[in-house]
């Protein structure tokens, strides 16, 4: 469970979130789904520590991130927008480094690599997979520890559809599980009828709910906005 009350960040004179009202629940998959620059990764940033807030609380699995913050982050795995791995270390280094950070068995890793196909590419420098091999293997570390709360940032950008479809259905087997699951997206048109729940963050606050399957009505205003256009 993810619950933030009154978040609010400012970058300079930039009010990026402005009293941000949201929950994730567990066994749900969960969307937050706004325009470029809308505050979508700021509020994974602020979920995971990486930022301060200037005002507001959050709390994860019932720990509050200002006062008991590793209670609070030992509940996460996060998926950057933009995974950077060592490019000179091969993806089984990466796997085993991560796994070691979580105290996880040699097992695990296994179980993982093979679960998204990176057997072939164990051997591989990083710096030479491609993108969307290079994105397995970031979702292969978060799903490493199996960890009660997924945040994802744009988890879909660099994979194929088929790739894609095998994200969808890994993420909901998690929310079955009992996973809290919240997805950060502007790819409105990959996630249709593919969430549980799908907030709208506009203006630095969550102004909408939306069920997955009436993100393309619900947006048809937005077809002017160039990234929203290409996303639908
Ligand atoms: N460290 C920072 N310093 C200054 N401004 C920042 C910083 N991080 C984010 N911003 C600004 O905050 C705003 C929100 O950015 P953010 O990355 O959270 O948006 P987003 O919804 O994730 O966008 P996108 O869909 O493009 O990934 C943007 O205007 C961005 O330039």
């Amino acid at each position: 469970m993810i619950t933030i009350n009154g978040l609010s960040k400012s970058y300079g004179r930039q009010r990026v979130l402005d009293a941000l009202e949201l929950d994730a629940r567990p066994g749900e998959v969960t969307l937050l789904v706004g325009a470029n620059g809308s505050g979508k990764t700021t509020t994974l940033r602020q979920l995971c520590g990486l930022s301060s807030p200037d005002a507001g609380r959050i709390v994860i699995g019932g720990a509050d991130l200002a006062t008991a913050r590793m209670a609070a982050l030992g509940q996460l795995s996060f998926l950057p927008q933009s995974p950077r791995f060592h490019a000179r270390l091969t993806a089984g280094e990466i796997l085993e480094f991560y796994a070691r950070l979580r105290g996880l068995p040699a097992s695990r890793i296994a179980a993982v690599q093979e679960h998204w196909q990176l057997q072939e590419v164990r051997g591989h420098a990083t710096g030479k997979l491609s993108g969307g091999t290079r994105q397995r293997l970031a979702l292969a570390v978060l799903s490493l520890p199996d960890a009660p709360v997924l945040l994802l940032d744009e988890p879909g950008l660099s994979l194929d559809p088929d790739w894609r479809r095998f994200l969808h259905a890994e993420l909901h087997a998690a929310a079955r599980r009992g996973a809290t699951v919240l997805v950060a997206t502007h790819l409105l048109g990959e996630w249709d009828g593919q969430a549980d729940r799908c907030l709208v963050l506009e203006g630095g606050r969550v102004t909408r709910e939306l069920p997955s399957s009436r993100l393309r009505e619900a947006f048809p205003f937005s077809l002017p906005h160039p990234v929203l256009a290409h996303a639908v």
